[in-house]
């Protein structure tokens, strides 16, 4: 294959920019005209779907200019393509996007659209849809699984812990990892959850899901989710994970403790691991509803150490039946999780996780950084 010009794929990637909306609605339009019952693979609101789209089409773009190979971006495309099989893309598909993608492209750039436009053009779009349709090809496992909702309950007024038992066989996922995750009230709709414990042999898992302002998945979760529902899992994805050997500080924001809490259940299987400190931060005391639970495994594993961290000293009047942490006997400080930690020891030894709300974890990273902690250090999940 020869290098594609950079010219036309600069070109191409300023038409995209100049409307992307219109750009992906006039490529899924072609396609769904080519094959209308392509239309039912995706959501009814095909909104975050375009803007998805237009981002990958934009990074194969921008990407297969450079001279120095494309590994990145194939491993990239080859993820993309494992992933788009729980939407039930198959093979045929797949060429029949290259030439909606193809034929938008001829539009956009009108005269412009010369031969070595088309061929440049086409090397990257053949790339985009050859990767993705070869690793969907050569997946081994099953594109998707289920497991049935045998408990629900709620934390406070937003937040709620539902348990589930796989219904078969599953692939199993790391401690720290998320899951593609399908709700029976919203079909075709994915969204990531982490789950608060470690895959195990009886398929148990336990998701704890906040409803966040404007989330629709979440907040049907906390609202509808019922006993006896069936949610689909998908692909598995995430690095957080922690190292035996080296002592690691966790800060957690609220809900964003679930994967933090798999990783130190988990943890706990090691003899005598290297220490952990996990702050764990939420805006009222009545919040920190997993301090419990903590306490337990700090009881009997020496090496974890638990602060409790509380942006107000009081609960407010809405937070009804919440548990005083302060029974519970662990160090409780005022503040911002991430600045309390940040500020409270030298931490320049650790391996950082952060999990919690992405602002938060965006400023706690920033402070931990400032208090001298190198930035290779510290993980996390993608912020979205
Ligand atoms: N794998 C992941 O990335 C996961 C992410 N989450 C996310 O975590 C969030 C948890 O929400 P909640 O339980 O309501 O937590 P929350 O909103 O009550 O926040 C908890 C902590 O974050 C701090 N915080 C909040 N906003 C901040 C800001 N702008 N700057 C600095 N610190 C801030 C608070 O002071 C508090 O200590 C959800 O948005 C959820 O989507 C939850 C689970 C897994």
């Amino acid at each position: 294959m020869t290098q594609p010009e950079q010219p036309a794929l600069t070109r191409a990637r300023t038409l995209v920019a100049g409307n992307s909306e219109r750009f992906a609605r006039n490529v899924f339009a072609r396609l769904f005209a080519m094959k209308p019952v392509l239309r039912e693979l995706f959501p009814a609101e095909m909104a975050r779907v375009r803007e998805s789209f237009v981002d990958v089409v934009d990074h194969v773009l921008a990407s297969i200019a450079a001279p120095d190979g494309h590994g990145e971006l194939v491993d990239f495309l080859a993820q993309l393509g494992r992933d788009h099989r729980k939407y039930g893309v198959v093979s045929e598909h797949y060429w029949l996007m290259y030439d909606a993608l193809m034929s938008e492209f001829e539009y956009a750039f009108g005269a412009g659209w010369t031969d070595a436009a088309e061929e440049s053009v086409g090397q990257a779009m053949l790339l985009l849809t050859g990767v993705m349709r070869g690793a969907a090809e050569s997946a081994s496992e099953p594109v998707q699984w289920q497991a049935r909702v045998v408990q629900k309950f709620s934390i406070t007024r937003d937040r709620a812990i539902v348990r589930l038992v796989a219904t078969g066989p599953h692939p199993a996922y790391a401690a720290g990892q998320y899951l593609e995750t399908q709700i029976p009230q919203w079909p075709r709709t994915w969204r990531n959850l982490s789950p608060a414990i470690p895959d195990n042999p009886n398929g148990e898992l336990e998701f704890h899901v906040r409803a966040v302002p404007g989330g629709r998945i979440s907040r049907t979760i906390v609202s509808e989710t019922r006993v006896g529902d069936v949610w689909t899992f998908a692909q598995r994805h995430g690095t957080m994970q922690l190292d035996p050997a080296k002592p690691s500080l966790l800060i957690a924001g609220g809900t964003g403790l679930a994967p933090l809490r798999a990783l130190l259940i988990d943890y706990a299987q090691y003899a005598e691991p290297a220490p952990v400190h996990l702050f764990y931060g939420t805006e009222y005391p009545g919040e920190l509803y997993e301090l419990g639970v903590l306490r337990q495994l700090a009881a009997t594993n020496p090496w974890l150490r638990i602060t409790g961290v509380t942006e107000n000293v009081d609960d407010p009047w809405w937070l009804t039946d919440a548990a005083d942490p302060r029974q519970w006997g662990l160090e409780l400080v005022y503040g911002r999780v991430g600045e309390v930690a940040a500020g409270y020891a030298d931490w320049s030894d650790r391996q950082v996780l952060l999990c919690g709300p992405a602002p938060m974890v965006f400023h706690t990273a920033l402070r931990l950084r400032a208090a001298g902690v190198d930035a290779d250090a510290i993980a996390h999940d993608p912020l979205t």
